[in-house]
């Protein structure tokens, strides 16, 4: 396993910069996921990472010694490093075990060594069975299971993976999920993972960067990440939720209790005080959906802890399985997702406490 650090790393292509002084330590053995919505630069940024581009301004190193600068760089071949692509780049003339085993030979591995690192790699990703098959005869999931085993073969201390699940469905998705994080698990190694989907980040990263327009705009845990979004479009990429204006507070605060009460007032007072054109200065207040409590009034009566409820008129209701999604507009014009047990004819007047909110920075 490694540690990498990039240092004010930028990427420019003729006149527009794919990646902007980018720095990031990204901690030995951790699964990390760069997070951004298409074209922020994830790919750019990781093939710099593998030594397929160039670096405009800044260094990457690796433990301490200098991987990359403008001019100069480690080969790819000398770096350690495993990569998996959304596009799974198998050979089609190759058998499953030969396209697993192609980088051991590469290195001239032979014999029983090679037949045992061949098998053990095809076990982890349980394609043990086509082994013999060639690739074309293959589904997109047991392709995208070869190139991981055939990228673990070498025991990498460091794995980048590029959108490696893109192309599958929902389903395999969740199994191939699992299968990385036992490949993470089994080999300790640092594994840098490019996605689009805030879910898959979520669900397998240690810490996640966020990525907008070339730059990095938040590295936190999953959960932070979640809890604690920097910035409105932040919050409003990564889960579901609202965001309410409220006349001017700090960024970066909890606001429950006394703070939330007030907030509610402002609203059922009806001055509009969540509204950002009655208002000079406003900040964002996000809202979870898991954070509002939704009374149908016949509820309400039997509910003597209800404080400060909110009115709001259901526009839409959303069976999720679990739960119901409840698409919300309150007096003054906010819309607000909420999460309720069962479904809500829209049109019906429901009462509503905000149990939790969280400040933002404007949106970028
Ligand atoms: N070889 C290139 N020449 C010119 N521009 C490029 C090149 N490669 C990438 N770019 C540009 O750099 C920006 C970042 O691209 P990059 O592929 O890193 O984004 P991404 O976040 O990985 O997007 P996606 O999720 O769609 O793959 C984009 O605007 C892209 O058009």
């Amino acid at each position: 396993m490694a540690e990498l650090i990039l240092n004010n790393v930028s990427k420019h292509y003729g006149n527009s910069a794919a990646v902007r002084q980018l720095s990031l330590t990204l901690p030995k053995g951790e699964f990390i996921a760069l997070l951004g919505p298409s074209g922020c630069g994830k790919t750019t940024t990781l093939r710099m990472l593998a030594g397929f581009e160039t670096l405009t301004e800044g260094e990457i190193l690796r433990d301490g010694h200098c991987l990359a600068r403008p001019g100069w760089q480690v080969p790819t071949e000398a770096r350690n490093i495993g990569m998996v692509f959304q596009s799974y780049a198998l050979w089609p003339h190759m058998s499953v075990a030969e396209n697993v085993g192609y980088p051991l030979r590469h290195r001239g591995i032979r014999g029983q060594d090679y037949q045992r690192r061949v098998q053990e790699a095809l076990a982890i990703v349980q394609l043990e069975s086509l082994a013999e098959r060639m690739p074309q005869d293959l589904s997109g999931g047991q392709r995208q299971r070869v190139a991981l085993a055939r990228c673990l073969v070498t025991e990498p201390d460091v794995v980048l993976l590029d959108e490696p699940l893109a192309n599958l469905d929902r389903h395999l998705r969740a199994s191939m999920e699992e299968s990385f994080r036992e490949f993470h698990q089994r080999t300790g190694a640092t594994l840098v993972y490019v996605t689009h989907d805030q879910s898959e980040a979520m669900s397998l990263a240690d810490h996640i960067a966020v990525m907008q327009q070339g730059e990095l705009v938040q590295w936190a845990t999953p959960e932070t990440l979640y809890q604690h979004p920097r910035t409105e479009w932040i919050a409003s990429f990564i889960g579901q939720g609202s965001i309410l204006q409220v006349p001017a507070i700090p960024a970066g605060q909890q606001l429950s209790g006394e703070d939330l009460r007030q907030l509610s007032r402002g609203i059922a007072s009806g001055k509009s005080a969540l509204d950002k054109n009655h208002s000079d200065k406003t900040t964002a207040v996000l809202i979870r959906p898991e954070h509002i409590r939704l009374h149908t009034s016949d509820t309400l009566l039997n509910d003597l802890s209800t404080d400060n409820p909110l009115q709001g008129r259901v526009q839409r209701s959303v069976f999720r399985g679990e739960r119901h999604e409840i698409a919300l507009q309150l007096d003054n014009g906010s819309l607000l997702t909420a999460y309720h047990h069962q479904a809500i004819a829209p049109g019906s007047q429901v009462l509503l406490q905000v149990l939790q909110g969280w400040s933002l920075e404007s949106a970028a």
